[in-house]
């Protein structure tokens, strides 16, 4: 068994890439600074020493002069200071079976077992990763129950990395659905009941004032994208605390799988300030601080640590996702902090996008342009005001007409009835822009009548909402009404697919945010597509991380959009979609994630210079691949 074990003072290296490390000579009253002596692959005693020099990686120099990477201090401390001793070792043998990040199971080779000390400890046959992706499948679809095959594929990604991306990049269609919405929901809430290993950084109440440190826990240190959560509105699901975990680790995966970003790079992050889930709160086996949720100073005091040690500990270009914020602070944190960081909120933004999107596809089958449109929304949080904004954006842009006169053609009904002008002084601030000049009417059965809109959005979080009256009244003064239920999971949808093609007798264009199957109505089979973020936030986040972004623009979420409108086929549309399918993505994520970056180009906001010539190929060549290594 192999040790390179050493004490080391690492600064911008990532820990799980081994490094022969040289300790340089000590400056006056200073500790020690180790750096990395080769780049490529070196050899040294029995050990495989990998190194992969990374534009990240710190110059040594800047490290010892005490500059603004040496962000523990390490490098200035004195000999009275405490400092973390980092240590780094190469795995082998049987630790290297279990390293998820280098573990290959079956599939090491002759040589690989002999040079890695392996012999023994697996059986004597070699798989390749194709045959084990085939045996995975197999197994998983044994599984009847969704919430089993979770946790199978939670186990894969703990134990071999390259074998789960593998196995979630070629059957990304049959396996989205499981490791993301509808099951993902379920398992956040039974996550205290299912939990194995931890995954993912825990920031809570505990942490305050020590939440640099708690960083410096995360064995990576070249962080590109943070999932962000306080799982107070987990999907449709509402407050699940602690247990919304399970939603950054997600979408951080479809990061990878879907959008090419190194898993090291990603970092899922929840924020625990106590639940108001009473359930939660007396389920013995919540894993989450047991107190209602802190509120007002405490908690804007708590993310603000956050948000001021994830630069710190990162620099000015980690993409910071919030993700399932309940809306009463989504739109103050998104505010408050897309002046100072690299923010995006997938629920505000990454939704509108793929919506807008959905839509400008949707008009090549129905016609029009966005101004000759009426949209209703039932729902006026987050994903309502975000889609309604973007959508107004647009249409301004494309008619050069002031936004607030393009917002006229956007309705929205609440908990309360419709939005407008009589209830503007108790409207809450995001919501005010749409308080039109109309009489009230009480629900959404009723705004249907009077609005008769042509693309009718269901937002609410609340399923069955779109009934048949509903359905019915939108396909009355409708030749082909577009019906669009984005909430999550399946349960919170507002109609199901076979109630929007029924009740509209095959004319409805209608996209769900949780996956439908193919329906059959007389004959004619519609397979809906999914208005799910999934399809704009990996491709988003993969441009503004190559172009070096500092920050994310309006423009670069409507790049985004008809980046992925343009991408839906004749074909697509012949089935019923307005999405491409997702068995494409990786392309799709390589098309947005250019333009996005070109967009960040074009306004001056990327960092990364010169600009690559042709950003597709750029993107694509940037996109991790799951194929196993050799180990020499
Ligand atoms: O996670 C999803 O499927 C889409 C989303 O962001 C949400 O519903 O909050
Ligand atoms: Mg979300």
């Amino acid at each position: 068994m192999l040790s390179l074990s050493r004490t080391a003072f690492l600064e911008g290296v990532d820990q799980r890439r081994f490094c022969r490390a040289q300790r340089a000579p000590a400056a006056k009253g200073k500790a020690g600074v180790v750096r990395c002596v080769a780049a490529g692959e070196r050899k040294t005693r029995n050990a495989e020493i990998l190194i992969e020099k990374s534009a990240d990686m710190v110059d040594p120099k800047s490290a010892v002069s005490g500059g603004v990477k040496d962000v523990y201090g390490e490098d200035r401390a004195t000999e009275e200071h405490h400092i973390t001793p980092w240590s780094l070792s190469v795995a082998s043998g049987y630790s290297l079976l279990r390293d998820p990040h280098h573990n290959k199971g079956l599939a090491f080779t002759e040589k690989e077992r002999d040079a890695h000390y392996l012999r023994g400890l697996l059986p004597p046959t070699c798989l390749s990763q194709e045959l084990q992706v085939k045996k995975l499948m197999h197994n998983l679809r044994q599984y009847q129950v969704p919430l089993q095959r979770y946790m199978a594929l939670m186990d894969l990604q703990e134990s071999n990395e390259r074998l789960f991306y593998k196995l979630l990049i070629d059957n990304v269609e049959e396996l989205l659905p499981v490791v993301y919405t509808p099951t993902v929901g379920e398992a956040c809430q039974k996550y205290g009941s299912i939990f194995r290993r931890p995954q993912g950084l825990y920031i809570s109440l505990k942490e305050k004032g020590k939440i640099l440190e708690v960083m410096k826990n995360w064995p990576e240190k070249a962080i590109q994208v943070i999932v962000v959560t306080d799982g107070e509105r987990i999907l449709g699901l509402g407050d699940l605390g602690s247990q919304g975990m399970g939603i950054p680790v997600g979408k951080l995966s479809l990061y990878t799988a879907l959008g090419g970003l190194r898993p090291s790079a990603c970092l899922p992050v929840t924020i625990d300030v106590g639940t108001n889930n009473e359930k939660l709160l007396k389920d013995e086996f919540y894993i989450g601080l047991r107190q209602k949720r802190a509120s007002g100073q405490e908690y804007a005091e708590l993310m603000e640590e956050f948000m001021r040690a994830v630069k710190q500990n990162y620099g000015e270009k980690v993409l910071i996702q919030f993700e399932d914020f309940a809306n009463h602070n989504a739109f103050s944190l998104l505010e408050k902090y897309s002046k100072t960081h690299l923010v995006f909120n997938d629920d505000i933004q990454g939704t509108a996008s793929v919506v807008l999107a959905g839509v400008v596809a949707a008009l090549k089958v129905v016609g029009g342009k966005l101004t000759d449109h009426t949209f209703l929304f039932l729902g006026a949080g987050e994903a309502g005001t975000g889609i309604a904004e973007l959508i107004a954006l647009e249409m301004s842009k494309q008619t050069s007409t002031p936004i607030a006169e393009c917002r006229k053609r956007i309705w929205l009904v609440d908990s309360k009835g419709l939005i407008v002008k009589a209830r503007f002084e108790t409207l809450q601030h995001f919501k005010k822009p749409w308080a039109h000049e109309r009489e009230f009417v009480r629900d959404i059965s009723e705004a249907v009548k009077v609005i008769k809109p042509t693309v009718l959005i269901g937002s609410s979080g609340v399923g069955r909402t779109f009934t048949k009256e509903v359905v019915e009244t939108m396909a009355s003064f409708n030749e082909k009404p577009i019906i669009l239920a984005l909430s999550n999971p399946t349960s919170q949808s507002e109609c199901t697919a076979e109630e929007a093609y029924t009740w509209t007798k095959g004319r409805a264009i209608f996209a769900s945010g949780s996956p439908f199957n193919p329906v059959e109505y007389e004959g004619k089979s519609f397979t809906p597509g999914q208005a799910n973020n999934a399809y704009i936030f990996p491709g988003f986040g993969l441009g503004l991380i190559m172009s070096g972004a500092i920050r994310v623009h309006d423009d670069m979420l409507l790049a985004a959009s008809e980046a992925l409108a343009s991408q839906v086929t004749q074909e697509n549309f012949e089935k019923g979609s307005i999405y491409p399918p997702f068995k494409n993505i990786r392309k799709i994520s390589a098309q947005i994630a250019a333009d996005v970056a070109a967009k960040a180009y074009e306004l001056g906001l990327a960092s990364h210079l010169p600009r690559p010539q042709n950003l597709v190929k750029y993107a694509e060549s940037c996109m991790y691949s799951p194929i196993y290594r050799q180990y020499r």
